[in-house]
């Protein structure tokens, strides 16, 4: 029995502890300092044992999840280094930056285990086991950050065992996996906020914003209402990037200001031009490099049961729909939804049979 031990089975620990639960061969242990969590991840059933003994889960483990925060990575490193762990035990974790975490696991001395960071590029604004996912990584990109010294076959073995996310494996160097996840990810989460938090200021004064506040505006922050600790930990962890990072963002927006200034149409024109090319070449259906998501919207009329009938047809016709959303700027004029699916199948029957019940879809 190969024995897989998740420190902290929160959105990403539960989404992976479900990939492997039941799978043959593989036992999953769960670990919360908590017994609160203990007893809940127990009762949610996405583990086989849990316990809130570091030891227990840790001393005969083949593999060690750490999916605690960021800030929270280095402590436990440190206690497994306290533990005599099983030679050729595989330690990873799922944190979002992984210089820091990398240089920690070189500098100490985990005998026989070895370390190899890891970064899921899945996730979503809800943390908690609740929110935990059997397809959270399906079809989304991996990250995993070994250096020189890390024998190979200790990767091969770790992705084997990650063939049940059914994720894609990338290997990235851990700075440069910093830099580009610090612009892809973690700048863009702190725009949201920045942005969120400018229009809440407006909206104190004058609720119209939140009122109005239609697709462009839910789209664009939708990350907004990450955990703020997670995020803490994550922004501060990559701060030398950031700095950075930020710098550049207001060369841009202080580009626009100068275009707007002139009346530079042709320049502003152009900027909408080049980011809708590269935006539009992003791998399809996809969000970034997130996780596969499957849309499309659909009008709805403004009449009471529209959405639970749409819900219905859909589930009678057996097509499985991951997630609904309504987006509308008005409570009086018909409304957009937005279906999401998790596979092209699923989205590609349930246009046909929207068609058939004469709504209109759009991509
Ligand atoms: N949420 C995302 O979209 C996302 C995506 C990729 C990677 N990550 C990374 O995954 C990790 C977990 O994020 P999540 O979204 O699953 O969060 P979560 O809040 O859903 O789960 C975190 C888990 O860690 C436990 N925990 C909290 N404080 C701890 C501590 N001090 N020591 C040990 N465990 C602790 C919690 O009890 C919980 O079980 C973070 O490092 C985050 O950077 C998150
Ligand atoms: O989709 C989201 O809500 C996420 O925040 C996921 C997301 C991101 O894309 O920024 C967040 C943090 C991660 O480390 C990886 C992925």
């Amino acid at each position: 029995m190969v024995k897989i031990a998740i420190f902290g089975v929160g959105l990403m620990g539960g989404s992976l502890a479900l990939c492997f639960k039941g799978k043959p061969d593989l036992y999953v242990v769960g670990h919360s300092t908590r017994e609160s969590s203990v007893r809940k991840y127990l009762e949610r059933g996405v583990v086989d044992s849990a316990t809130t003994s570091l030891r227990e889960a840790a001393e005969d483990a083949d593999f060690i999840f750490l999916c605690g925060p960021v800030g929270s990575l280095e402590s436990t490193l440190k206690q497994l280094a306290e533990v005599k762990l099983k030679p050729g035990c595989i330690i990873t974790d799922v944190g979002s930056t992984k210089s820091s975490v990398n240089a920690c696991a070189r500098s100490l001395d985990l005998g026989e285990a070895i370390f190899i960071g890891g970064h899921p590029m899945a996730g979503s604004e809800r943390s908690g086991v609740e929110a935990a996912s059997l397809y959270l990584y399906e079809n989304a990109f991996y990250v995993l950050t070994p250096n020189g010294t890390t024998p190979p076959e200790a990767v091969e073995k770790l992705k084997e065992l990650l063939v049940h996310t059914k994720a894609n494996i990338v290997i990235v160097d851990p700075d440069e996996h910093d830099d580009i996840v610090g612009a892809i990810s973690h700048l863009p989460h702190m725009i949201a906020v920045a942005l969120t938090n400018q229009v809440r200021r407006y909206n104190d004064n004058n609720e119209l914003y939140s009122q109005l506040a239609a697709g462009g505006f839910r789209d664009i922050t939708r990350i907004a209402s990450s955990d703020p600790s997670m995020w803490r930990d994550i922004l501060v962890d990559n701060r030398d990037v950031l700095l950075r990072l930020i710098e550049d963002w207001n060369e841009g927006i202080e580009e626009f200001a100068r275009m707007l200034k002139a009346g530079d149409l042709e320049g502003i024109g152009e900027a909408f031009r080049t980011s809708g090319e590269f935006r539009n070449s992003l791998p399809e259906r996809r969000k970034g490099v997130i996780h596969a998501i499957y849309e499309c919207y659909v009008d709805v009329p403004d009449t009471p049961g529209v959405i639970g009938r749409i819900a219905t047809e859909l589930g009678n016709r057996h097509i499985n729909l991951s997630n609904m959303q309504i987006i509308e700027s008005r409570e009086d004029v018909p409304g957009i939804l937005r279906l999401s699916f998790r596979k092209q199948d699923d989205l590609d029957q349930a246009v046909i049979a929207l068609g058939e019940l004469q709504y209109s879809v759009h991509f």
